[in-house]
């Protein structure tokens, strides 16, 4: 039985679609990554499985529980850690773990097993305000919140999104201890490099499934060849690319620009290197690089363009 099931699952808000026939399985115990920008469906689909929103058309399950027939032992095997922060900011941190164990109608005592690593951190906090807290250490509380009933499946929205790259770390960190107790764990988010920490992930737009496979299969698949190119101005650099006859696509790639091209070519690089200096460009370094999920990312949604 798989841990999440999505069926041909629609919803458009108005004349806006946000999730438009999805059809995902996620096994269980398995670490499994939304992946999309702002506005792609990711926070639709929680609220679908977690019984908040009712889908249009299609149908999903959650342990195995329908998300509209079992909507009540859904609640009970669901961990769900909302984008948006959820906790009591009035609250102090020991507080908001009593309150939520006690909405499950358990003790922080109970189920302290599950969340100790995670509170241990925070204990010296214990006695502060949620809303006096740090971004990571709201996290954490969060994550502690959302596990106090010792959920089988937790879904967590946009976890890491406005928080600092160490707690992004560890919070990753604690994401695998979790799942080697055996959680089944959905997290989405805009992040690429987030992306390759999960076994598999769905690619999504606009409400669309462009793709699921593992972070490597998603790498490989990646059609063309790509090259990592520099030069002293990005600006300039992109359009001179753009314009070069055999370009397939060109993007800028933190400091370099990612230019994959139409056709493969030994001499690639140095035909490159000698149109850009007879451009102006100065110094100019170009590179084979091995395309990143990102990229694979790009040209899947370069195929959903109308072409200009
Ligand atoms: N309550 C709502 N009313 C109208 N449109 C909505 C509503 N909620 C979401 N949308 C729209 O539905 C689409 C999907 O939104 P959704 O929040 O599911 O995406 P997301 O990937 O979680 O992005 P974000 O990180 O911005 O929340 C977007 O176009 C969004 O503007």
């Amino acid at each position: 039985m798989p841990a999440v099931e999505l069926i041909n699952i629609s919803k458009s808000y108005g004349a806006t679609p946000a999730a438009r026939e999805v059809s995902l399985t996620v096994e269980a115990g398995e670490l499994f990554g939304l992946i999309g920008p702002d506005g792609a469906g990711k926070t639709t689909l929680f609220r679908i499985l977690t019984t908040l929103l009712l889908a249009d058309a299609g149908t999903a399950t959650v342990a195995g529980h329908d998300v509209v027939r079992d909507f009540r032992a859904i609640r009970n095997v669901v961990g769900y850690m909302p984008g948006k922060f959820s906790l009591y900011q009035d609250l102090t941190v020991q507080e908001n773990l009593e309150f939520f164990a006690a909405v499950f109608r358990t003790t922080v005592a109970e189920n302290y097993d599950l969340v100790r690593d995670i509170y241990e951190q925070l204990a010296p906090f214990k006695n502060r305000r949620a809303g006096a807290l740090s971004g990571g250490m709201k996290q954490k509380l969060a994550l502690c919140c959302a596990l106090i009933h010792k959920p089988t499946v937790l879904l967590l929205d946009e976890p890491t999104t406005g928080v600092d790259a160490v707690s992004r770390q560890e919070f990753w960190h604690m994401l695998g201890t979790l799942k080697a107790r055996g959680i089944t764990i959905v997290v989405s988010t805009p992040y690429m490099d987030e992306a390759a920490l999960c076994e598999r992930v769905a690619l999504l737009q606009e409400g669309q499934v462009l793709r699921v496979d593992t972070p490597d299969a998603l790498r490989q698949s990646y059609p063309w060849p790509l090259y990592a190119v520099r030069a002293a101005h990005m600006h300039p650099l992109l359009q001179d690319l753009r314009a070069y006859p055999d370009t397939h696509s060109c993007y800028a790639f933190g400091e370099s620009a990612h230019l994959s091209l139409a056709h493969a070519a030994p001499d690639a690089a140095a035909r490159l290197t000698a149109y850009l200096t007879g451009k102006g460009h100065a110094p100019v370094v170009v590179a084979p690089v091995a395309a990143t999920i990102e990229d694979t990312f790009m040209d899947l949604l370069a195929q959903q363009q109308p072409a200009a």
